[in-house]
């Protein structure tokens, strides 16, 4: 059987869905005050891209090429607790409203494994560690998610 990254048409349509959503999160008032910082990366939407193909089975760039590790996303989200629980939902919908403009497949089994990814992803994971950055370890793993759910670490 086919990854999700597969059935959802590859890297190409993670980084349209990834530029999709970050015009959306743009566009929204609550959203929009993270992204603004001048200091934000100019590859953002590349390099999300990268994770969420990753972590739907997807190769391995975010944490090889790019570098990339959980415990650096999560320092890069931590510390914000009632942020997070009212901003996640309204980014699970950007990122939902946006799968027409990525081209992602109409097939409502890829699309509900991408949405529940990421609904997962925004109220479990990246709520873990509201209180401070310096609560988030060094040694994360990235979690992965399969048409079953979360794939147990190895
Ligand atoms: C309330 C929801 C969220 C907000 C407001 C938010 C906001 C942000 C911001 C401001 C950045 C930094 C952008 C930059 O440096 O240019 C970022 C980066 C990132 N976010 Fe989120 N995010 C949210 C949820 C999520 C979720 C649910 C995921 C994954 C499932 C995610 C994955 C990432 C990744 C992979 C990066 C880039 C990390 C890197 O540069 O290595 N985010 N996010």
């Amino acid at each position: 059987m086919s990854t999700i990254y597969e059935a959802a048409g590859g890297m190409d349509v993670f980084v349209r869905l990834a530029e999709a959503t970050h015009q959306r999160c743009l566009a929204d008032p609550l959203l929009q005050h993270p992204f603004s910082h001048a200091d934000n990366q100019p590859d953002h939407t590349d390099r999300l891209a990268a994770y969420w193909a990753e972590a739907l089975g997807g190769p391995p760039t975010y944490t090889t090429t790019m570098r990339g590790s959980e415990s650096h996303v999560q320092r890069l989200h931590a510390g914000e607790a009632d942020y997070a629980v009212e901003a996640s939902p309204r980014f699970v919908q950007c990122v939902v409203d946006s799968f027409d403009e990525a081209g992602v497949p109409a097939d409502p089994e890829v699309r509900q494994a991408i949405a529940d990814y990421v609904t997962w992803a925004a109220t479990g994971p990246f709520q873990a560690w509201g209180r401070s950055k310096d609560d988030v370890p060094d040694d994360l793993v990235m979690p992965h998610w399969d048409w079953d759910g979360p794939v147990p670490p190895a």
